[in-house]
């Protein structure tokens, strides 16, 4: 089918992947977002909006529109010119799957100029296969708590409605981790019972959230498959995923591949004991930052005329 599209708005959340163990396949969605207005026109603008933004590409080389290109490549068809403004809630390169969001909101903006020629599970496809891992763009895409595989065969997910009660505290340190030097410190082999530790803590996880048993997180979260070797990284991670249930946490884990640690809280419980002690980190490691309560998000990406 191909419709003529108006003018219209597309809104990706933010992500935090891994939660722990389930590394490059588990994780949930929040809502700060990225939003797109795309307003069909005879010539291609790209409009970087906001401070946030400020050093990305104002040109056809902003990952954003190269994203909207990975639609129109799938559909075999090429992109109508459109303006493009871009304005971010999240923060860059911080583990909170800026760039997820942006890829995901350029392809659905991409399919949706097109008339919509790719279902969800092929822009799902598209997403994991350029981000390498589906664990921030599959939240990203569909809102909830993900677990996925990208393999040679496709991109397989079951999303899943947060257990009841669950929210999330992040705290958001004020400097940039790049995902890729993130990537770079960790090992190229594991062995045997490392691996075995990690799946089986993946799989309890997974299974825990699925059920609410939020009794499970703080033992299920453990993991040494990414967070010890990012540690150096990330001043104050290591004290966080060792005290953080003493001042309330349900879990703590690294967000995505950090600088942000988030803490799973009882929504029912006060939060302002993990937030001092938060920030007491924060001081104590020499960092400035903020500290956030957030829900987790069930929307995903959302398309609205403009
Ligand atoms: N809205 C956006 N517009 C253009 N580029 C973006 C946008 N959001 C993220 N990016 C790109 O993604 C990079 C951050 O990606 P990454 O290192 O994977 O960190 P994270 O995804 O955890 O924020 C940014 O430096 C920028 O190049
Ligand atoms: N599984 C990836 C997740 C990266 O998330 P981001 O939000 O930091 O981009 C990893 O741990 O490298």
């Amino acid at each position: 089918m191909n419709r003529a599209a108006g003018a219209f708005t597309v809104r990706a959340p933010a992500s935090s992947a891994n939660l722990g163990p389930g590394f490059d396949s588990l994780g949930l969605s929040v809502p700060l977002h990225t939003t797109l207005r795309v307003t069909p026109q005879a010539t291609t603008e790209i409009v970087p909006l906001g401070e946030e933004l400020r050093d990305t590409p104002a040109d056809e080389s902003n990952y954003l529109y190269r994203a909207m290109e990975l639609a129109a490549r799938r559909a075999g068809q090429p992109l109508p010119p459109a303006r493009i403004e871009i304005e971010t809630e999240v923060p860059l390169a911080r583990g909170l799957g800026s760039s997820a969001a942006a890829l995901v909101a350029g392809i659905v903006a991409g399919n949706e100029l097109l008339g919509r020629p790719l279902d969800q599970e092929t822009v799902l496809d598209v997403a994991a296969r350029e981000e390498g891992h589906p664990d921030n763009v599959a939240p990203a895409l569909f809102g909830g708590i993900v677990v996925a595989t990208l393999d040679k065969l496709g991109t397989h997910y079951v999303r899943l409605d947060p257990p009841a009660h669950l929210g999330v505290t992040v705290l958001i340190p004020d400097f940039e981790l790049s995902t890729s030097k993130a990537r770079a410190v960790l090992p190229k082999e594991y062995s045997r019972a490392d691996a075995v530790h990690a799946l089986s803590h993946a799989a309890l996880l997974a299974a825990a959230l699925s059920v609410g048993r939020l009794d499970l997180l703080r033992h299920a979260m453990q993991d040494y498959i990414h967070q010890v070797w990012r540690a150096p990284l990330v001043p104050g991670l290591s004290d966080i995923l060792e005290h953080a249930h003493r001042h309330g946490a349900l879990g703590a884990a690294l967000s995505g591949a950090g600088p942000t640690v988030l803490c799973f809280h009882d929504q029912r419980e006060p939060t302002e004991r993990l937030h001092t002690y938060l920030r007491d980190v924060l001081h104590r490691s020499g960092l400035t930052g903020r500290v956030l309560d957030l829900p987790i998000d069930t929307q995903g990406t959302v398309v609205t005329p403009a």
